[in-house]
């Protein structure tokens, strides 16, 4: 039967959650606080939420509530959904979406990503390692020739993609589809001098009905992928762009905005739905979220949770590459790479740029790491000098 099971964590003595329960089946669908007529009760079973399950010791003093709403009660689509099992009821206090599962009928009606992690591995050329992403900065006021002369040596560095900062908006200096032109054009010669492709996540911003045609016009300019700020915006915006067949790019999901839904302990949405299952289903390539040592963390069981709904198997959808962000420096990749494995995107900003030998120096300290690292060598014992002048400017292990 199509349905969607919502779990809540919530607090409450022993003995009390079965009221609770009750109370959030009936007022999320067919109730209210006063009792509806007999006659209309018996009508309305079929639409009444099922409590599915009740665990009263999920914590000191908190329980977990599961319950089951009819895919009658909703259309299929997340807008409809997420105001189903948690519209009213995020406004009730202390109470946190943990998971949503969706019957597989319902599933089915996903996209999930276009290229997944084959498929940009594909795009990139890069087989047996994580992927190494840089990121424009300080380019906020600057012009299009700072930008491609920070392009270039980014690209030049070894990294296999660049992305702009999720802040760097259309606008006078650097419009968007400069951009997109600039970037095509860098990077096919640094291509020709290296040989290595990197690839550009341009970021496609403005008001959401130009959304679309903005990166149909994108990808015919050659854009490689775009970054997406999805929740200034919405998870369906994110969806009608991942089905629209003349964009077809790849996704790139910032998690910008996702702390004032997900951050609260006791309110709002699990980090691992929000970063993690919502956005492979509804279509990213990539999702970024704060690793757990950089410097903007969280904790490391919310972050490997999110990883895991991003790539577990068996799923109906191809996996999204974990990019875990925010005070990467190349010290860090021991740590990235046994957390994540090779199937991760280690991004960077200060640590690319903040190298004393400039962009160029940090992305060869990072693609010196990552070798290292494949080849079981401690950092320290590395010949390389980027890598060499990194670590002494960042200890290994510690914040940026
Ligand atoms: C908070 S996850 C996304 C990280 C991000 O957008 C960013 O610009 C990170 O820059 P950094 O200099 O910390 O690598
Ligand atoms: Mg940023």
């Amino acid at each position: 039967m199509s349905e969607v099971i919502a779990t809540y964590r919530l607090p409450g003595a022993k003995g009390s959650f079965e009221k609770k329960a009750e109370g959030i089946a009936l007022g999320l669908t067919v109730g209210s606080w006063t009792d509806l007529p007999q006659l209309e009760q018996e009508q309305l079973l079929k639409f009444k939420g099922r409590v599915a399950s009740i665990n009263e010791e999920a914590g000191e003093g908190v329980g977990e509530i599961s319950i089951a709403y009819p895919g009658r009660n909703y259309s299929n689509d997340l807008p409809a959904i997420l105001t189903t099992v948690f519209g009213k009821l995020s406004l009730d206090g202390q109470v946190k979406l943990i998971n949503l599962e969706f019957s597989d009928d319902l599933n089915r009606h996903y996209p999930g990503p276009r290229y997944g992690i084959e498929g940009i591995r594909e795009l990139a050329g890069v087989k047996d390692r994580p992927l190494l992403m840089s990121i424009f900065k300080g380019v906020i006021g600057r012009d299009l020739a700072y930008m491609e002369d920070q392009l270039r040596a980014q690209a030049r560095g070894g990294v296999d993609l660049v992305k702009d900062d999720e802040i760097l908006f259309d606008n006078p200096l650097t419009p968007f589809y400069e951009r997109v032109k600039n970037g095509r054009r860098i990077l096919d010669e640094v291509q020709q001098e290296t040989g290595k492709r990197t690839l550009y996540a341009v970021n496609l911003t403005g008001r959401t009905s130009e959304l679309r045609e903005k990166a149909r016009r994108a990808r015919e300019l050659g854009a490689d992928a775009l970054l997406f700020n999805v929740f200034s915006y919405s998870l369906d915006v994110l969806q009608e762009l991942r089905e629209d067949e003349n964009i077809g790019l790849p996704l790139m999901a910032h998690p910008a905005f996702a702390g004032a839904v997900a951050q609260a302990p006791h309110h709002g949405v699990a980090y691992s739905l929000w970063l993690g299952k919502f956005l492979r289903m509804t279509g990213a390539d990539f999702s970024l979220f704060p690793s757990p040592y950089g410097s903007v963390a969280l904790e490391k069981d919310q972050v490997l949770a999110i990883s895991r709904e991003l790539t577990d198997e068996p799923s109906p959808f191809k996996k999204t590459f974990p990019v875990p962000s925010a005070g990467i420096h190349p010290g860090l990749v021991p740590h990235l790479m046994e957390d994540f494995g090779e199937g991760c995107v280690i991004n960077a900003g200060g640590g690319v740029h903040g190298h004393p030998g400039g962009a160029e120096s940090g992305g060869l300290a990072f693609r010196q790491a990552i070798e290292a690292v494949k080849a079981g060598i401690p950092l320290e014992e590395v010949q390389g000098e980027e890598l060499r002048v990194a670590l002494s400017l960042w200890s290994k292990g510690g914040k940026g």
